[in-house]
């Protein structure tokens, strides 16, 4: 079986990590940065960073159009934290002229876990992830405050003063986590991203 092609779209943020995660769940992994580099892709991770900045490079580098297209095309994507808002629908609290890519049918709500927990570590169930908890690391995360009909929460914050705020969901597609299981050494959710650009 051929290994599906993963980008990692490698504007600003944590681009490596994501590579080597997709690499060790199986997939060939590249940085895109690129126009051309789109149509050739079976997946696309959106790396956290700063979803301000990434939308600004998107659109400097003409990148927004292609991957808008690609991503009504049914190409999966997986967003963490800056790539889950860059995947919605709606942003709350976002810069006056932030755009996003959109296709997921939810908003979220930048920062949103207010600046005395601006980073914090929990573990938690998700949906479609066997195998126990998953470690999630919160870093000036994004949750997500509405969804559509469409869209399946994988996962609430357990307890805490945020619990019950939907920090991982899925559409057809489309995946995104308010955390960043990149840095944590369990590549159990690239693992399933990669099952999903399997199916398509
Ligand atoms: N770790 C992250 O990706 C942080 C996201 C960042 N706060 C933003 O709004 O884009």
């Amino acid at each position: 079986m051929i290994s599906p092609l993963v980008g990692v779209l490698a504007v600003q943020g944590d681009v490596r990590e994501h590579v080597r995660a997709l690499e060790e769940a199986g997939a060939r992994a590249i940085g895109v940065r690129r126009p051309e580099e789109i149509s050739q892709l079976d997946g696309l991770v959106l790396p956290g960073g700063e979803s301000t900045t990434i939308d600004k490079l998107l659109r400097t580098f003409d990148l927004q159009q292609p991957l808008r297209e690609r991503i009504a095309d049914g190409l999966p994507v997986y967003g963490s934290c800056a790539g889950m808002i860059l995947l919605a629908d709606q942003v709350k609290d976002g810069r006056p002229d932030q755009q996003t890519l959109g296709g997921l049918d939810v908003t979220v709500r930048r920062n949103a876990f207010g600046r005395q927990v601006d980073s914090f570590e929990t573990d938690l169930e998700m949906t479609g992830i066997e195998g126990g908890p998953v470690h999630a690391v919160f870093i000036r995360a994004p949750w997500v405050e509405a969804i559509g009909p469409d869209v399946r929460v994988l996962a609430t914050v357990p307890d805490g003063p945020a619990a019950g705020r939907v920090v991982a969901v899925q559409q057809g597609a489309l995946l995104a986590t308010s955390f960043h299981p990149e840095v944590t050494g369990d590549h159990r959710i690239h693992r399933y991203f990669v099952t999903q650009t399997l199916r398509t």
